[in-house]
Formats: C-alpha cells, sequence, structure tokens
C-alpha cells in the first residue's frame, strides 16, 4: 500500500465532499473533485470560496495559505480518468448503500490496486461498501465531522478486512490535514459518533413533534444545561435534514427498537424541501445560525 499521497479524489461535491476537498487542499494536497454536473460542482467551489474567505477574516487562515489551497483544487465531471491518477479517494455522496456499492465497484476497477478507498458515510458498515471491490481490503471509514473545515475530530472505522497498512496510510494523510482521529474498532452501523448523536437529535426532534418545546427551547437546554456548543436541532439543520433522515431510518432499521427511529415531522420538513441550511430553512425558519454551509 502506498503511502505516498499526492492526488487526492474526493467523489461528491455536496456539503461534506466540497469540505473534505478544503481540508485536503490546506493540508497540502492536490485535490479533483469530482460530481455529477457542472452546476453542482459550482456550488461546492463557490461554498468552499466562501469558507476560504470566513477563515481569512476570523484570522484563521493567511491570504497565501487560502490562496495556494484553492489553486490546488480542480474539478470534473469524469470519475474514470479521475480516479487513474488517485493516490487516495475519499467517497462524499449521498448516504444510499446502492449507490456507493455502484461508486466503490467503479473505483475498484479504476484506480491503481494500492490506492486506499475511504468512506465518508455516516452509518454504513463498510465492509457492505467494500462487498463489490476486489481488494476490499483497502476501504476504510473516514467520517469527518460537519462542518470539516472547523471540525478537526475524524472518525476512523475499520471494516471486517481493512488493512494495517489502509490505516497507516489514513492516518498519516489526516495528520497531514491536522485533523485529531478517534478509531471505530468494530464494523458497526452509526460507529460512535452517530449511535450518540443519532438517539440524542431524534429524542429532540421528537420532543417537537409532540408539541412538548420549540426547537430554540430543546437547543437552549442542549446549550446551557449541557454546554453543548450547538443544540440537536440547530445541529440537524445544520447536517441537512435529508441525510437525517436517511441516517435514521437505516440505523432504525438495522438495530430496532425506537432509539433511532426518526419521528414524522422529519418526514414531513423534507416532503416540504425543508431541508435545513443548505436550502434556507429546516426546523428553523431562516438557517438556525451563522454557519456557512
Ligand atoms: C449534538 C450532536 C448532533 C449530531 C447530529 C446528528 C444527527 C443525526 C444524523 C445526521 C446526519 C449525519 C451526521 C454526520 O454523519 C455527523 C456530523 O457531522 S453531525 C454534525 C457535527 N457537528 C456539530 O455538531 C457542530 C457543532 N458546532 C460546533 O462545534 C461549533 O459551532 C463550530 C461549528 C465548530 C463553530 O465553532 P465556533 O468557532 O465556536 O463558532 P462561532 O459561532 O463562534 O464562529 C463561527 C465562525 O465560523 C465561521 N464559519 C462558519 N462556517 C464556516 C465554514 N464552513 N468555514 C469557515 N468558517 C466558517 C463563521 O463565519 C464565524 O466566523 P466569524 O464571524 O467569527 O469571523
Ligand atoms: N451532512 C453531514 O453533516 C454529514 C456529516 C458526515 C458525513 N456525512 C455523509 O457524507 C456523505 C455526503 O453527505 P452530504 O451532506 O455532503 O450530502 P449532499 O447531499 O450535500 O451531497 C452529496 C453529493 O453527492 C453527489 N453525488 C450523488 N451521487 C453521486 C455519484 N454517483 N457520483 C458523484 N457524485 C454523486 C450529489 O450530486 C451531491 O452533490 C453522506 O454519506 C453523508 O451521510 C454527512
Amino acid at each position: 500500500m502506498s503511502a505516498e499521497i499526492r492526488e487526492v479524489l474526493v467523489v461528491g461535491a455536496g456539503l461534506m465532499g466540497s469540505g473534505i476537498a478544503q481540508v485536503a487542499a490546506q493540508g497540502g494536497f492536490q485535490v479533483t473533485l469530482v460530481d455529477t454536473g457542472e452546476e453542482v460542482l459550482a456550488r461546492g467551489l463557490a461554498r468552499i470560496e466562501d469558507s476560504l474567505t470566513r477563515l481569512v477574516r476570523s484570522g484563521r487562515l493567511g491570504e497565501v495559505a487560502a490562496a495556494d489551497a484553492r489553486a490546488r483544487i480542480g474539478t470534473t465531471t469524469d470519475l474514470v480518468e479521475a480516479a487513474r491518477g488517485a493516490d487516495l479517494v475519499i467517497e462524499a455522496i449521498v448516504e444510499d448503500l446502492d449507490a456507493k456499492q455502484a461508486l466503490f465497484a467503479k473505483l475498484g476497477d479504476s484506480c491503481r490496486p494500492d490506492v486506499v478507498l475511504a468512506t465518508n458515510t455516516s452509518q454504513f458498515q463498510i465492509s457492505r461498501i467494500a462487498e463489490p471491490c476486489e481488494r476490499p481490503e483497502r476501504v476504510i471509514g473516514v467520517h469527518f465531522s460537519n462542518p470539516p473545515p472547523l471540525m478537526t475530530l475524524v472518525e476512523v472505522i475499520l471494516g471486517d478486512h481493512t488493512s494495517e497498512a489502509a490505516l497507516e496510510v489514513t492516518r498519516e494523510f489526516l495528520a497531514a490535514c491536522d485533523r485529531e482521529i478517534v478509531l471505530c474498532r468494530k464494523d458497526v452501523p452509526g460507529f460512535i459518533s452517530n449511535r450518540l448523536s443519532t438517539a440524542l437529535c431524534m429524542e429532540a426532534a421528537r420532543l417537537v413533534d409532540e408539541g412538548i418545546a420549540t426547537p430554540e427551547d430543546v437547543d437552549k437546554v442542549a446549550r446551557l444545561m449541557y454546554g453543548h456548543k450547538m443544540g440537536p436541532i440547530a445541529t440537524l439543520d445544520l447536517a441537512g435534514l435529508d441525510t437525517a433522515l436517511r441516517v435514521s431510518t437505516a440505523l432504525s432499521e438495522h438495530y430496532g427498537g425506537d432509539r433511532f427511529t426518526p419521528p414524522p415531522i422529519l418526514a414531513q420538513l423534507v416532503e416540504q424541501s425543508r431541508y435545513g441550511n443548505k436550502s434556507g430553512a429546516g426546523f428553523y425558519e431562516n438557517g438556525s445560525s451563522q454557519l456557512a454551509v
């Protein structure tokens, strides 16, 4: 397994893919960002531009470093061509197992056999995503937190077949990006973070759904009583309610019981195209915070 990483391919230019591409570029890597169309790639680049501008404005990043990072990011819709030159791939497409498996089959065919294939899935088992790959030992979970440019923790998940060599390459890459890691040692749905957070967030959404409290008051309890940076309802709006619905539904189906079951309000908001901050409204009317998404 090659530890020599120069070219990083990020597949999916949405909330997470654009942020991960930015983090890798700030870490000094050449990055190619792939998505299905030019319009969505342009939105991803605009998100990166906005984030770099904010980082410079708040003094967290120098102007030269921002310009360098910007210059290291290219985009394309040609996955196969981009995969040929990649030294590391990070997948950040929609949270749908069939879509991820179809992508990993293509990546398995197009990338060099020594290239580590990482998935940013929120909860699917890494071994399931790796099923169509001939060499599942190179597939690993690399679960960034949202928003990736500000959140330094990355959860690394070992699939049933993930090799030590793939873990080592991943560690080196994340260290170069200045990221802290926690290791999920068993390939369980939801890993560490989303088994914790989905239970909390679905209970928070249930309190709103049942008319027991407003989103503001639920979030106030989390912030002022438990010292969380953001309340769970604001975090749902940040993560995207469409993604949160997919994640909670899948976890609920896997584990059974009530702890991860999404209350009806989540599907209702998604049906109304209220996806959270990324669409301008979710539980909250005009975006829950000043966070750029
Ligand atoms: C409680 C747990 C909830 C978990 C939800 C899970 C729900 C169920 C499943 C959901 C789906 C998948 C979830 C996924 O798999 C896992 C996740 O990633 S969940 C989300 C995790 N993230 C969080 O919980 C975020 C919590 N928030 C924070 O930690 C902080 O608010 C912050 C984001 C780090 C910001 O911290 P501060 O610096 O303290 O914040 P300030 O408000 O003071 O400053 C903001 C500052 O930052 C600038 N800014 C905003 N966005 C960006 C950006 N993208 N890039 C660069 N800069 C940005 C902003 O402009 C401000 O700048 P300033 O005005 O100060 O110049
Ligand atoms: N939103 C969060 O807070 C968060 C945090 C951590 C992990 N994740 C996970 O990251 C992944 C992406 O989530 P997101 O919030 O960025 O979603 P998003 O909807 O913002 O972006 C997904 C992107 O993938 C693209 N896409 C879909 N199929 C594709 C394909 N076959 N090839 C290339 N591009 C394709 C879409 O066009 C879209 O731009 C999901 O697996 C999600 O569970 C999300």
